[in-house]
């Protein structure tokens, strides 16, 4: 066993996007900070989530949009996928990345330790590997272990077989063509159609409507089921899967219903559970809920007062959005003394499919409940002269305003580059002046954005919002 002597500021477990940029931002201020990975450095984000999904969600809409290339005189017919060459492509920009993140917190004078921490009392970590123990301790420590994937009860996964998709990225890319994705999530609408447009022939098994549980309006899940439509992906809903066995050809399903699926190999996307396995959490006083997530109060402080906890452990909001968000605050709290409460409600939400679909704040329903009157601004890209030249004008801008005072209450930004044009909305300086300041913002044009601006017109031009916003 060795032992480190040396004192931490901060200590951070787990290197995802929420570990990762606590570590940055507390070294930025110039703190004395240790980072803890057990597996990749990155975390799932970047090594089998977000990262590799939009490497391959990008090639996904190349081959989509590649049905009209022919009528914008782009010569010699619909592109065509192929997973091995598209596995090895993301595999290389993750590679990449994960060498400049590492160099990235090495520059910045991060002490990193490799090997799985576990707590030996509320100030001690000790960090074992292969080659012994280190221990170290710190005055404040950030819990960011992250989350794992749930497999669905008597379901086991088997390589190139029955995968969940820290498999899919973590080993050689499966193959045959027969492809079942279970899961009506985010996971399984963003991966049916990734799949689908990678030239595999997708049955899609969901046991309620795609993303049915989200606060997407039916206006843009409306949208994204005609875009999923045409693209030939669609869901085999009311189906759920209750068994999962590997045959000498691939696998076969059992549904609730009575069928049977074959085919070359399945992804199941049936959620995730957080991650404090081997933790050591009953060494301190960190508690946990019923579902395991890490228990923090809206400053993300556990029961150990020294102790913050962020991103997916803490749930519920599994994105690295959050965990982003999240870093920020915890960071923020620890240094200045708990002032920043977690407002997840603010943190984007992007789903990556036929249709990129972007979201934050209220939508309808929570602005009725909170009995305020929503004025509704919106903005096709049908009109848009940049969607129109790209040839790409599905989706639309739909913004929330209060009647009365022009706040911005929440918004919507569905079809391409949902992911960029939403932080038009997320980066305002506050929620009162965030229209009046989009309405006096200076635009690139043409440019998608301009639907954020056009949207906001609606609202004085509609609802009598004028003087509130543009005034
Ligand atoms: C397929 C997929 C696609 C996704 N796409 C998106 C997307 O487009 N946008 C988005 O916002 N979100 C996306 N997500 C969600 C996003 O990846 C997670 O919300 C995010 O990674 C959570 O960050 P985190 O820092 O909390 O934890 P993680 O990224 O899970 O990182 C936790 C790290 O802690 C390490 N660790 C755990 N225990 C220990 C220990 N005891 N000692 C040392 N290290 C430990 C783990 O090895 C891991 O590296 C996606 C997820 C998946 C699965
Ligand atoms: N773009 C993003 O931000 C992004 C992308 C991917 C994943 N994530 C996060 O990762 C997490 C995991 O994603 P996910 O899609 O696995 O989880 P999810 O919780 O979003 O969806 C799981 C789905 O699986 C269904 N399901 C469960 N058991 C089933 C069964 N036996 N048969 C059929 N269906 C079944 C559930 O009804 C649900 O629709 C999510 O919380 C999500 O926020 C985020």
């Amino acid at each position: 066993m060795s032992s480190s002597n040396t004192q931490f500021d901060l200590l951070v477990i787990g290197s995802g996007p929420g570990g990762y940029r606590a570590a940055v931002l507390a070294a930025l201020r110039g703190r004395k900070v240790a980072i803890i990975e057990r597996q990749t450095w990155g975390g799932t984000c970047l090594n089998r989530g977000c990262v590799p999904k939009k490497d391959w969600h990008h090639s996904a809409k190349l081959i989509n949009k590649s049905k009209g290339f022919a009528k914008r005189g782009i010569v010699g017919g619909a592109l065509q996928g192929d997973m091995n060459v598209a596995w090895q492509h993301q595999h290389e920009v993750v590679k990449t990345v994960r060498e400049s993140y590492v160099d990235y917190l090495q520059r910045l004078g991060i002490e990193q330790f490799t090997g799985h921490g576990r707590f030996l009392d509320p100030h001690t970590v000790a960090v074992e590997n292969g080659r012994g123990q280190t221990q170290i301790s710190a005055s404040h420590i950030i819990i960011a272990t992250g989350s794992s994937p749930r497999m669905p009860a008597g379901i086991t996964p088997a390589s190139g077989r029955i995968l969940h998709s820290d498999m899919l990225f973590d080993e050689a890319a499966p193959t045959g063509k027969r492809v079942v994705v279970v899961g009506g999530g985010v996971i399984g609408t963003e991966f049916a159609f990734i799949f689908q447009m990678l030239g595999k022939e997708v049955t899609w098994i969901t046991n309620s409507k795609p993303l049915s549980k989200t606060l997407y309006t039916p206006q843009a899940l409306g949208a994204l089921n005609k875009a999923l439509k045409a693209a030939g992906v669609e869901p085999r809903s009311r189906c759920r899967l209750e068994s999962a066995e590997v045959t000498d050809e691939g696998v076969r399903l059992a549904l609730q219903n009575g069928e049977t699926v074959e085919a070359d190999w399945v992804l199941i996307a049936a959620g995730r559970t957080p991650y404090t396995a081997e933790l050591g959490l009953e060494n301190t006083g960190v508690k946990r809920d019923a579902k395991g997530f890490v228990q923090a109060t809206d400053y993300l402080q556990t029961a150990e007062k020294h102790i913050y906890a962020i991103g997916d452990v803490v749930g519920p909001y599994l994105t690295a959005n959050q965990a982003l968000a999240d870093a920020t605050l915890a960071v923020s709290n620890i240094i200045d003394g708990n002032t920043r409460k977690r407002d997840p409600l603010w943190v984007p939400e992007l789903v990556y499919s036929a249709l990129e679909l972007g979201r934050l704040g209220m939508n309808d329903d929570m602005a009725e409940d909170e009995e305020l009157e929503p004025a509704v601004g919106f903005a096709a890209f049908e009109t848009s002269p940049k969607a129109m030249g790209q040839g790409d004008t599905e989706g639309f801008v739909r913004i929330l305003a209060d009647m009365d005072s022009g706040q911005l209450l929440g918004g919507e930004v569905i079809g391409d580059e949902a992911g960029e044009i939403i932080h038009l909305l997320a980066l305002a300086p506050d929620r009162d002046t965030a229209l009046k300041w989009i309405a006096e913002g200076r635009y690139n044009h043409p440019a998608r954005s301009e639907e954020i601006l056009n949207a906001t017109e609606t609202l004085a031009s509609q609802w009598g919002l004028g003087e509130q916003i543009f005034g």
